[in-house]
């Protein structure tokens, strides 16, 4: 059997390195989106972020948050919020060595979630 993205990458602890590196890294210093973050429990954040983006890179599904438009509701996300996030992505995935036919599968899957996430 072909081997996952989830798999490959390193599974959730890989992940949640990533994660934690987009978060801190990148999205925080970023003066586009980290008003959004204002009053965000970053921790609880993070946790949520690794199992969502795991179960979207093939791994197990232990995600038991929001729905997207849920989780999103009354932020009112704007295309250049949304790439802003996925340059983002993009780049703290770079950061750890993921090669880029990798990112640009783990990002399209990220990206089919554009109708969810905007404008709610
Ligand atoms: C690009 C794809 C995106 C994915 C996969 C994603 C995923 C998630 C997940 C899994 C949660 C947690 C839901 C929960 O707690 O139940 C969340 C919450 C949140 N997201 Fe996103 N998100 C994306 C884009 C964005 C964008 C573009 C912004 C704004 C710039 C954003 C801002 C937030 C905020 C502020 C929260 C709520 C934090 C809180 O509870 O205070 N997200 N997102």
């Amino acid at each position: 059997m072909e081997q996952t993205l989830y798999e490959k990458l390193g599974g959730e602890e890989a992940i949640a390195k990533v994660v934690d590196y987009f978060y801190h890294g990148l999205v925080l210093k970023d003066e586009t989106v980290n008003p959004f973050f204002e009053h965000t429990d970053m921790k609880k954040q993070i946790g949520h972020q690794t199992k969502f983006i795991s179960f979207a890179l093939g791994g197990p599904n232990q995600y038991s948050g929001k729905s997207m438009a849920k989780a999103h509701e009354g932020m009112n996300i704007q295309p250049a919020h949304f790439d802003a996030i996925v340059k983002h992505l993009h780049d703290s995935l770079a950061h750890f060595g993921v090669d880029e036919a990798d990112i640009d599968t783990a990002l399209s899957k990220v990206a089919s979630l554009r109708d969810d996430i905007m404008y709610k």
